[in-house]
């Protein structure tokens, strides 16, 4: 089955037929967030001094069900928003033997572990401009002690705007990605890596030459690999779609090919959003319009223009349609197969700002692109013979260009 990919309107019937489990955290879960990050906040504090609480400028948090194809695409969406470090994979973070265990069996390892691992990792300096964060948050007190951490990363940058120190605080920006595979797909994809990683490990082994992947029981038994994707449905999905309103989020469907699911991405990343920026800058651009919005109405607004002149400055529109059709057109026509035409003039017609206003919309009307340069020149006139100084005349020249999408017949 492919899903259309729908950024913002996950559909979590796609997952499985039966109904999700309510995303409320518990107040006991909810104070258990608070004492982990507190308790792992606190011990970063202390070993390394406030100032030094440096989080990367862009968290792009990646999810979505085992064998969807995190590992697969980190490299391409660290590549697609420019970014330069390695990702931060989760769970090969997570290598306690007691955390082994729990991954062997397709459990997840606690909460307390994660977060401290993935805080103190976090702070490394070559992660500052921005990071991806394969396999975080998986559950609902992760997510909660991830709106902790943003909240705290405001604070600093807060505390530490207008400072020398401010520049290592930056306004935070996180993206949550989510890949969708649906529960066939997962599990396939799995067992399909299992089946890649014994091969290759056995390569390895046999010739000597490269590393060896890392191997997870849970990808050789279809049992267990569906376990994983259960506990993913039941823990991590709803986890995940709760950070929808407070994050940018981005869904993507992961179902299709390589090719296709890189496509996604992309299309998905080529949306830009001003929360990107820090709110003083976005005040500072406030009245800059956004392109797409000028170009809704543009048509309109140009129909509106030429009626305008037509009505209230008849004289000078008529006089620029006639220096239109007699002086210009002849030399654009003469341009007609390269699609570039410039005329330089000196004609008065043209001294009226608005007739060169409408010169231009009548241009736009007609579908061509025109723009008009005023070049003044200073033409001497006459020297004055006791003083040597010179009069000069200011010439005023037009350069008007008209481009155009020229013929496409070419001679063969
Ligand atoms: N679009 C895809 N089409 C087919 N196989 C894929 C695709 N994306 C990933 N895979 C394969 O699925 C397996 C699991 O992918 P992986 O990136 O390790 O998943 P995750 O990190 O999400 O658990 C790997 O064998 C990988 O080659």
């Amino acid at each position: 089955m492919t899903v259309a990919s729908a950024p913002h309107t996950p559909n979590p019937s796609l997952l499985h037929n039966s109904e999700p489990p309510s995303p409320k955290l518990s107040d006991l879960e909810i104070k258990d967030a608070h004492l982990i990050f507190e308790s792992v906040w606190h011990e970063l504090e202390e070993q390394l001094g406030r100032q030094e609480l440096r989080f990367p400028k862009e968290i792009i948090l990646l999810g979505g069900a085992p064998g969807a194809g995190k590992g697969t695409n980190t490299a391409f969406i660290t590549k697609a928003r420019g970014l330069t470090c390695p990702p931060i994979v989760v769970s090969a973070l997570l290598d306690s033997p007691e955390a082994q265990r729990l991954k062997n069996t397709g459990h997840m390892v606690g909460d307390r572990e994660v977060i401290g691992l993935i805080l103190h990792e976090l702070l490394k300096p070559i992660y500052r401009d921005g990071v991806v964060l394969d396999g975080f948050p998986r559950t609902l007190v992760q997510v909660e002690c991830l709106k902790l951490l943003v909240d705290k990363m405001h604070q600093l940058r807060h505390e530490f705007y207008g400072t020398p120190l401010g520049i290592h605080f930056r306004q935070p920006t996180i993206h949550i990605m989510v890949l969708f595979v649906d529960e066939k797909e997962s599990i396939a994809r799995q067992l399909k890596r299992g089946r890649e990683t014994r091969e290759h490990n056995e390569e390895v082994l046999r010739t000597g030459v490269g590393t060896l992947w890392e191997d997870r029981a849970t990808d050789h038994d279809e049992a267990l690999a569906q376990r994983r994707y259960r506990v993913f449905k039941e823990q991590t999905w709803e986890a995940l779609q709760s950070l929808q309103e407070i994050f940018h989020y981005h869904f993507i469907n992961a179902q299709g090919s390589f090719a296709e699911v890189e496509e996604n991405i992309t299309t998905e990343l080529a949306y830009q959003s001003t929360l990107e920026l820090d709110p003083q800058t976005v005040d500072q651009l406030r009245d800059v319009p956004v392109a797409s919005e000028i170009i809704i109405h543009a048509r309109q607004e140009l129909v509106k223009r030429l009626d305008g002149y037509a009505m209230e400055q008849p004289k000078l529109f008529a006089s620029v349609v006639s220096f239109i059709g007699q002086k210009v057109m002849p030399i654009v026509i003469r341009h007609a197969i390269s699609g570039t035409a410039i005329i330089n003039t000196e004609d008065t017609v043209l001294d009226d700002p608005l007739a060169l206003s409408m010169l231009i919309d009548v241009f736009s009307e007609r579908g061509y692109h025109a723009t008009i340069d005023l070049h003044r020149i200073e033409v001497p006139e006459r020297v004055d013979l006791a003083t040597g100084q010179i009069h000069c005349r200011t010439k005023k020249v037009y350069r008007i260009s008209i481009r155009f999408q020229g013929s496409q017949i070419r001679r063969g």
